[in-house]
């Protein structure tokens, strides 16, 4: 795969990130009962650092990690809006406090139908928590319980999240930038 030549621009900092997720394991808490196992799914393949981030700030919690791998980009910069399930989950959601974990929502496709396939196998409740969201690309009405950082239309990569494939293993979040 060839691509353009580019750099990365840092947009938001590790120690940005670790912060939100602190908040927003706060707020997650509040939300599903200390008593009952949450069962957290991530998307993959772009929600495996956020998952292993987020997991670990409830470490006082009793919970199930299972994962789901969609996919629409490919290596592309555009959501071909065909979104294919290419691994399901291991286990049961019915019946269980099931919390889903996305990297970014852009269009909204990816999450609207991933989320459509799990509510209709009848969870007990069913969140949704986004790292990033760039609500001005919507395509679809979709919106996260919960979002780490609103973004505006760029082209993001790092913390999980790549472009061709590659940058998922920078531990920021960053803006592509085109040189040629
Ligand atoms: O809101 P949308 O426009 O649907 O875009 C968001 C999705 O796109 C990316 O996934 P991708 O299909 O690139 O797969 P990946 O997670 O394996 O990188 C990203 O990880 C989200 O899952
Ligand atoms: O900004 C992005 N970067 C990488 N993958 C993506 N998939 C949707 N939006 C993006």
């Amino acid at each position: 795969m060839t691509t353009r030549p580019y750099v990365i621009d840092q947009m938001i900092s590790a120690k940005a990130i670790a912060a939100r997720i602190e908040e927003l394991t706060d707020e997650i808490k509040r939300l599903f009962p200390a008593d009952e196992r949450l069962v957290v799914v991530g998307l993959l393949r772009g929600s495996f650092v956020f998952i292993a981030d987020l997991v670990r700030e409830l470490r006082d919690r009793e919970v199930e990690v299972d994962f789901i791998e969609a996919s629409s980009y490919g290596n592309a910069m555009e959501s071909s809006r065909e979104v294919r399930i290419l691994k399901d989950l291991r286990g049961e959601v019915e019946g269980r406090n099931v919390l889903v974990v996305e990297d970014i929502v852009d269009t909204g496709h990816t999450l609207n139908h991933v989320i459509h396939i799990l509510r209709a196998r009848n969870p007990k409740q069913l969140r949704t928590i986004a790292l990033l969201d760039k609500p001005t690309r919507r395509e679809v009405d979709f919106k996260a319980d919960w979002t780490g950082f609103e973004i505006p239309d760029e082209f993001v990569v790092g913390y999980g999240i790549d472009y061709a494939q590659c940058n998922r293993n920078l531990p920021f979040i960053g803006k592509v930038r085109f040189t040629e």
